[in-house]
């Protein structure tokens, strides 16, 4: 018997995924998955069976045999049961031990042809997939691996979103990129899109502010790693936690609720969201007042004979608009990311005004 989990998602939220990194043995999974059904908030166990790794010699899973302790444990729980598939072979035997959500690792979606295979794999089934995102931030690549499936008439399909691979760890394992994983469901509306704060943090500490954010970016589930014993575990260990410790990050949890529909609260927002739309009126003249003047300054530029880009110039307007941007409370990041943008968009002003002029231009 399988559960419509996509259905679930209609019914709760979070709907919350949690299990082991690693299957590594009966005892250890079933153990895990009992207190995880105990505490009343987990709907769906998880568990690796085949784990990609970064280098070989690491443990990279028991393989079939766990699929049948998942079995067991979806019988001994009632909890669904959900793993990862990433080739032909792990689809057949994810379908022939009844698991109820398969889904598609990050290392998988970078890749479209074992992407295909899988949803060649799937044809003619009524699975539930999820998609993580690709290691890499490219939301096409992403998409593309939706398509796929859709191509294969799959129909339940999820997404998550379980952060990105960087070249240095800063803070986090892999980066989380919410405006991504936000346009990603806004490309897919009525796909519920899950965040995986163990993957994001690698590191158990961080796990409930990421949650937290996840489901104030309304977030449909979360998908956490448990172990019964962490400290043991044969991989990820950093990233698990105890069942019991994941009830109490569960409990911790404020989950708003995303509807507007109350009506003082409706008239609020209204009259703030109407502020917020003149101000972005404001900003549009602004911004198309400052290029028209970028365009005045290449056509002075193209008189005398001298390029668009002026780097003295434009280090000192950054140095001073970031002095100015954090007066107004504005981040350096968002203050850095601006400028660039604003510069692009000048140059390809001036660039236009050139060309018209029949002038070199710069790219
Ligand atoms: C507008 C100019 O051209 C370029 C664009 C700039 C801008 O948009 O502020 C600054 C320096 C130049 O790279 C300029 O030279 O002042």
């Amino acid at each position: 018997m399988k559960t419509n989990v996509i259905e679930l998602f209609k019914q709760k939220r979070p709907v919350v995924i949690s299990g082991p990194c690693s299957a590594e043995s009966e005892e250890q999974l079933l153990s895990t998955a009992k207190e995880l059904a105990d505490t009343g908030k987990v709907d769906i166990l998880r568990a690796g069976i085949w784990k990609p790794r970064t280098r070989p010699g690491s443990f990279e899973g028991v393989g079939v045999e766990a699929l049948g302790w998942m079995k067991k444990a979806k019988e001994e729980t009632g909890l669904p049961i959900s793993a990862e598939v990433a080739k032909f072979s792990h689809v057949f035997d994810a379908l022939k031990h009844d698991v109820d959500v398969m889904w598609i690792g990050a290392r998988t979606t970078v890749n479209p042809f074992s992407v295909q295979e899988i949803a060649d794999a799937l044809r003619g089934t009524d699975a539930t997939v999820f998609v993580k995102n690709p290691l890499n931030p490219d939301i096409q690549l992403w998409t593309g691996a939706i398509e796929r499936l859709q191509g294969a008439g799959i129909t339940k399909i999820g997404l998550i979103h379980r952060g990105f691979a960087q070249h240095q760890k800063v803070k986090y394992r892999n980066e989380p990129k919410w405006q991504l994983a936000v346009e990603m469901k806004r490309r897919f509306p009525d796909m519920p899109m899950v965040c995986d704060p163990s993957h994001i943090c690698g590191n158990r500490d961080l796990l409930q502010a990421v949650s937290q954010k996840a489901l104030d970016l309304n977030m449909d589930g979360l998908m956490i790693e448990s172990h019964i014993n962490p400290e043991v575990a044969l991989s990820d260990k950093d990233q698990q936690v105890t069942p019991s410790v994941l009830d109490q990050l569960l409990s911790d949890l404020v989950v708003r609720s995303t509807s507007v529909e109350d009506a003082s609260f409706r008239e609020k927002l209204d009259v703030l969201r109407s502020r917020i739309d003149m101000i972005d009126e404001d900003i549009m003249k602004l911004l198309g007042d400052r290029m028209k003047t970028s365009e005045e300054i290449g056509h002075v530029k193209n008189d005398e004979g001298i390029t668009i880009l002026q780097p003295n110039r434009w280090e000192e307007i950054i140095e001073k608009s970031l002095v100015k941007g954090g007066i107004h409370g504005l981040s350096e990041k968002f203050m850095k990311a601006y400028l660039k943008i604003i510069h692009q968009e000048s140059i390809d002003h001036q660039n236009i005004v050139m060309n018209k002029a029949g002038n070199n231009v710069v790219k």
